[in-house]
Formats: structure tokens, C-alpha cells, sequence
């Protein structure tokens, strides 16, 4: 018999089996057979869920504790997870536990896009951007259940930009929001492996920040970057204090080093590889590295399939409990109460926060006069809605085979590596590298220190299953991506999003009904900004782009090339011209998933996250930014949670500890 048969004794070993050479043919199929059944896998594993929780069913009886956090998510982990040392916390969450592929990063992407995990939320039809989307509407994901979007996320770990928070500062008044003020929330929770400078990283927080073990072409995108006169920072970390090389960055001065002006220009200007919050390959935020180890604690009282519906107010306008259930997304059919002796915090990200707000009362009055919902607060909540909308310039096919190819990579030997080794590509969620800038437009605005671009860098060549992945991913015509994809399938290729990290458009979410059933409605108004400033930076953007990945030697090494499909709907226009840039950016332009602002500081909320007009009321996520930050979203948002939990801490000291 040849040795590379399967004998009985490699049936008892499930490696050697695995890693047998007969296996590895069999293997794609198999795999493209279980990416292509996560639908079926995750329906099949929260219908067990379900029944097995259903069985645990809880007394229908009212019950009390000092806090209530509503919404499981990268904020309301931490909350429930901070508070919860003190005091006695009712966390609720419309979802399940995060089903067990979602630790592995590589797979995050396969996993969003069901009824199980996703809210599923899509916007109102789009005029100006995303018009190669079915409907032209922008699929909206947001994460359901503990552990919230944090399960299905890039996981891309940026703060932000320090004139982001300076802004946070000037709108609220209060300089507590500011960089230097939240910088220690950020370091609170961080425990960074990497090179940088303590001041600006924790080392012995509960979130593992560090570099996957598989970064691919990340560093060939940072070289071709320093190319164009980019610096390779640290992101997250210390401001410069070097110069940058002749003729770098639009040809600024250079020998900058001990000019302070100079220092904070440079304030998180450039690129790096991308750090994720995983720890030996595996997913930590938020729900590992927060909620997790908190279940033990007698205190913390976590309730799943927990939608809830209503914030009960008494004496007019003081928050002192919730009302949650009903049919098919509640607690089985219960409907029922508990009571918050001290406040009731909301952390149900930029959609499910403001739709609850509203449908408690607290909301534009119009719009709930519009739906006989009895007023409590008159205030803008849903309003000032924004997100990163980013221009997917996919495929740049390469000469060498340096991408991550699917078919050819993903092997029985990178699962083993994950399990048992925490390497190998599924360590990594994917973007590799990561850059931002300014375009002309804001250097003229006299903001150039403040960029308003960003690229994601994705070493990932397009796969067979690609045209159906990426549709679903951002509900786009699968027949065009087929098409359009044609030529650049099956080839090692790479791809980058050219985002608009500081948009002027505003959009809005406003109730669909007054059930709490009711769909609620997102108009996010992408690229409609009366001067069009938008639209104008993504061409810059696009521009620098194709730039960086077809005019420099790092990338000129591997041969890349851009796809050369017009893409459906630009077809008509002369290919690489000025108008057909401005038809694809039209076209091929997908939420970043960042929304955020819709209950924000200052209009919606105090600086203390209290909202404005009621008592015993605090929202802590995504909603309270009053500009999102130039960068991703989750950890601004975590740091959110991080600082309202010691806000609440300091309210509450020494009152009625529960030890
Ligand atoms: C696909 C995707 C990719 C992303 N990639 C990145 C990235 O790489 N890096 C990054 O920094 N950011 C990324 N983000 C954004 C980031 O994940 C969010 O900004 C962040 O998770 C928001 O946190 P949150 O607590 O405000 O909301 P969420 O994490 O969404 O949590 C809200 C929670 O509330 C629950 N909930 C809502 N309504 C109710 C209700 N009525 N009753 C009970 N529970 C309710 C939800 O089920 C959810 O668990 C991404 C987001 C998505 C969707």
C-alpha cells in the first residue's frame, strides 16, 4: 500500500489525516462547500442555541439592578465589563454568543451577510455614489450579538486623528475630550506588542493589540508609499519627532525636528502595517477580551435574544428601566420588564441607539408627532448621520505570486498552523497595510494637517467565489462583478479601498414605523455635499492611488496592473479617462461600515454622555461622535465606552458598592 494512503491509523489522527496529500485536492472543493454554506452552518447553530437558551428561561418576575446597558457590542462589553466590578449589571443583547468561526480573523469576511449575526440593514437608493449596488442601495452590516459588530469586523485597530479629538473638544467645550484627555482611555484597555512610544500605548490592558503573523505585501504597500514621500508611523502612536525626507509629502519643508508646528503637522500623517486586537492569531475585541472573563461574576447578569423595545421613564422624564421582548427576535415570546435603581445606558450602535431613543420619545418632535409617539425630548437624534465611503479599485493583477489566492493558499496547512501554531494568512482579517493623507483640497482649507484620505491595502488576489463574495458583502449586481472580474480571477492580484475618511455629507436615520419591528430608514446622503468637496478628494484619492500601486518600484517589482474591464456602466466612457475615474467612483463606492454621530455630544448627549432634557440616561457608542474620526470606528468607540464607564464610576462612588 503507498504510504500516502489513508490507513486506519491516520483516521485516528485527524493532522496527519488532514495534511495527508490525498486530502489536499479534495480539499478547495470542500472549502468553497463550507464558505459556501456559512448560511446553512450559522442557521443550523443558533437554531440549537436558541432552543437550548429558551430552555434556561428566566421568571417572568420584574427585576432590579443598579445598572441596565443595552446592546452587546465593542462599547457595551466594556461597559457591562467595567460596571460590573462594582455594581450589579443587567446587560441585554438582541443576539447570541458569537458563533465560534468568528474568532478566526481570516474568515471574518465570509461570515457577515446573515440574519444570524447582521442586522441586515440596507440604506434608501443612493443618487450620487454606490450605483453599481442593487437598487442602488448600500448594505449596511451591523453585528448582532455579544461581542456586536466587534464579531464581524475588519478589526482594523486605528484611534483616530488627533484634531479629530481636539474638534470632539471644541464642539462639547469640554477639553477632557480632547487628544491629550482621551488618550489615556485608549491606553486603558491596550495591551500593545509593538514598536512605538509608552505615552502613547498601555502594555497591560485587557485587549491584545498586535501585528498578525501573516502581513503579506503590507510592507511592499508602506515601501511604495515612502516612494511617493509618505513616512512609515506608528499610527496610533507618538507625533513625529524626525523629519522626512527631501521632496516627501508635497515637497514640505524638511529637517522639521525642532519645529513644534512641524511636529503636529506630521501628527499621524502616513503609513503602517495594520495591528488588529487578535492574540496569537485569534479575535479578542470586544468580546474575549471583555465580556468573556466578566461571566463569572455574580454581578453581571447577561440576558441574549434580548431585544429590547422601549426605555420606561417615570416621574416624566427619569430613565429607570426597560421593556424587552416580543416575537421573533425577543426572549422567546416573553415580554418583560427590569428596572435600573441608578441609569440605563444604551450601547446599540449608530442604528439600533437612535431608533430606540426615538421610539421612547427622545427624537426630532415632528417625525414622532408623524408616527403618535408621545414626546419626551425634543432633540436631533438620528440627525448628523455619517460613514467612510471608500472607491473598491479591484483587481491590480500581479507577475509573482505574492497575494493571498484562495484556491491556491488557503490549505489544510494554514488551518493546522492556525490551530495550532496561531499563524499562518487565517491570522490575519485581511487588510494588510493601511495610509492616511491630505488632498489639495484640505491643504488649501489650511487642514492639511488634519488628512482627509485613507487606503486600505489588501494583498488578496480575486478567487473563484469572488463576484458572489464581494456582491453579497455590499449588495452589488453579481452579474457585473462577474463581468467586470473577468480577467483578474484565478491571477495573483491586490486591491486597495481610497476612502473619504473626514466626509461633509450628513445623512440621517428616522424611524420606518412606530413598532419596534418597523425597519428603520437610513439615508446616509453619500457624496451629496453642496460643493461637491467629496466627490473631489476620492478623485485625488483614486488618482494617488493608481499612482502608488502602478508607478512605484515596489509595486513595478510585482508587475502590478489595474484591471483593464471597463467597469459595467462606465463602459461608454473612454477608459481611464477623466470621466470614466468619475463614473467608477460613482459606481464601485462601499460603505466603510463607520456610521456614526446620530445621538452625538452636544446636541443629543452632554459631554457625560448624559442625553440632554431626561435623567438616569447615558449613551456610550458610535452614535455620541460628533464628527467620526478620519480612521475606522471601533476603537474611538471603545475608548468612548472606556471613559463613560469611569465617568459613571465617579458619579456613583462609594454608593451602594455591591462587594
Ligand atoms: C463589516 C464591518 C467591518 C468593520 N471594520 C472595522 C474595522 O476594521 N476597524 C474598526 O475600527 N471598525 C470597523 N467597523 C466598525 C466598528 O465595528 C464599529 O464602529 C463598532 O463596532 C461600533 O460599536 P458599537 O458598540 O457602537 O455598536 P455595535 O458593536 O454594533 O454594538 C451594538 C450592539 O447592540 C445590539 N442591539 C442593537 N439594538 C438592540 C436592541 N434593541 N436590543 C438589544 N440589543 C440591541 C446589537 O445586536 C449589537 O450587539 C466595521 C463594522 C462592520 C459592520
Amino acid at each position: 500500500m503507498s504510504a500516502l494512503a489513508i490507513t486506519p491509523d491516520l483516521l485516528l489522527d485527524p493532522i496527519k489525516l488532514l495534511l495527508n496529500p490525498f486530502i489536499q485536492p479534495i480539499f478547495v472543493p470542500v472549502l468553497y462547500l463550507v464558505l459556501d454554506s456559512f448560511g446553512w452552518i450559522l442557521s443550523t447553530w443558533f437554531n440549537a442555541d436558541r432552543v437550548q437558551d429558551e430552555q434556561r428561561r428566566v421568571s417572568l418576575k420584574p427585576e432590579t439592578y443598579d445598572f441596565i446597558v443595552v446592546g452587546a457590542g465593542s462599547a457595551g462589553s466594556i461597559v457591562a465589563a467595567r460596571l460590573s466590578r462594582n455594581y450589579r449589571v443587567l446587560l441585554l443583547e438582541a443576539g447570541s454568543d458569537p458563533h465560534p468561526l468568528q474568532y478566526i480573523p481570516g474568515i471574518g469576511q465570509f461570515i457577515y451577510g446573515f440574519p444570524e449575526v447582521d442586522w441586515l440593514h440596507k440604506t434608501v437608493p443612493q443618487k450620487f455614489a454606490s450605483l453599481n449596488s442593487v437598487n442602488n442601495q448600500s448594505s449596511w452590516t451591523a453585528g448582532l450579538g455579544l461581542g456586536g459588530s466587534g464579531n464581524i469586523n475588519l478589526a482594523i485597530h486605528l484611534r483616530g486623528h488627533k484634531r479629530d479629538f481636539d474638534n470632539w473638544a471644541n464642539i462639547t467645550g469640554d477639553p477632557s475630550w480632547s487628544h491629550e484627555g482621551v488618550v489615556p482611555f485608549f491606553k486603558a484597555h491596550e495591551d500593545y506588542r509593538g514598536p512605538g512610544d509608552e505615552k502613547y500605548h498601555g502594555y497591560n490592558g485587557d485587549l491584545r493589540i498586535e501585528a498578525p503573523d501573516y502581513v503579506g505585501m503590507g510592507y511592499d504597500f508602506v515601501r511604495a508609499a515612502e516612494e511617493l514621500g509618505f513616512k512609515n508611523v506608528d499610527l496610533n502612536g507618538a507625533p513625529f519627532t524626525e523629519g522626512i525626507r527631501e521632496g516627501g509629502l508635497a515637497g514640505l519643508r524638511v529637517n522639521w525636528v525642532n519645529d513644534s508646528w512641524a511636529k503636529s503637522f506630521m501628527n499621524y500623517l502616513g503609513f503602517d502595517i495594520i495591528r488588529f486586537p487578535i492574540k496569537r492569531g485569534v479575535r479578542q475585541a470586544p468580546y474575549k477580551a471583555f465580556l468573556e472573563p466578566a461571566l463569572t461574576r455574580k454581578t453581571l447578569t447577561v440576558r441574549r435574544y434580548a431585544h429590547v423595545n422601549r426605555i420606561l421613564f417615570k416621574d416624566g422624564n427619569t430613565a429607570y428601566g426597560i421593556q424587552y421582548a416580543n416575537n421573533q427576535l425577543d426572549r422567546h415570546g416573553q415580554k418583560l420588564v427590569a428596572f435600573a435603581s441608578k441609569e440605563v445606558i444604551i450601547t446599540a450602535g449608530c442604528m439600533g441607539t437612535p431608533k430606540l431613543l426615538m421610539l421612547s420619545g427622545i427624537g426630532p418632535a415632528e417625525h414622532l408627532n408623524n408616527l403618535g409617539i408621545p414626546v419626551l425630548a425634543d432633540l436631533p437624534v438620528g440627525e448628523n448621520l455619517q460613514d467612510h465611503l471608500g472607491v473598491y479599485l479591484s483587481y491590480f493583477t500581479l507577475e509573482q505570486p505574492r497575494s493571498v489566492l484562495l484556491e491556491r493558499d488557503l490549505t489544510v496547512t494554514q488551518f493546522s498552523d492556525w490551530v495550532f501554531k496561531g499563524e499562518g494568512i487565517l491570522t490575519s482579517p485581511g487588510c494588510q497595510a493601511t495610509g492616511v493623507f491630505s488632498s489639495s483640497l484640505a491643504k488649501a482649507r489650511g487642514e492639511g494637517d488634519w488628512p482627509d484620505l485613507q487606503f486600505f491595502f489588501f494583498g488578496y488576489a480575486a478567487f473563484q467565489n469572488s463576484p458572489k463574495h464581494v456582491s453579497r458583502l455590499f449588495n452589488l449586481k453579481e452579474d457585473e462583478i462577474t463581468e467586470y472580474y473577468k480577467t483578474s480571477i484565478g491571477k495573483d492580484g491586490a486591491h486597495i479601498i481610497v476612502t473619504g475618511s473626514r466626509p461633509y455629507s450628513r445623512g440621517y436615520i428616522r424611524l420606518g414605523g412606530s413598532s419596534p419591528y418597523d425597519k428603520i430608514i437610513i439615508q446616509p446622503n453619500y457624496l451629496a455635499d453642496p460643493d461637491d468637496t467629496d466627490f473631489k478628494a476620492l478623485k485625488e484619492g483614486v488618482q494617488k492611488g493608481l499612482e502608488l500601486m502602478e508607478n512605484t518600484e515596489a509595486f513595478r517589482k510585482l508587475g502590478a496592473r489595474f484591471n483593464n474591464v471597463s467597469l459595467p456602466g462606465c463602459q461608454h466612457l473612454e477608459f481611464r479617462s477623466d470621466p470614466y475615474w468619475e463614473c467608477f467612483i460613482r459606481r464601485f463606492s462601499v460603505t466603510l461600515h463607520h456610521p456614526g454621530g446620530t445621538a452625538a455630544m452636544g446636541s443629543v448627549v452632554t459631554p457625560e454622555l448624559k442625553v440632554i432634557g431626561v435623567q438616569n440616561l447615558r449613551v456610550m457608542d458610535t452614535s455620541v461622535e460628533p464628527q467620526i474620526p478620519i480612521t475606522n470606528t471601533q476603537a474611538s468607540t471603545m475608548m468612548i465606552a472606556e471613559k463613560g464607564s469611569f465617568l459613571i464610576l465617579e458619579q456613583w462612588k462609594d454608593n451602594n458598592i455591591v462587594k
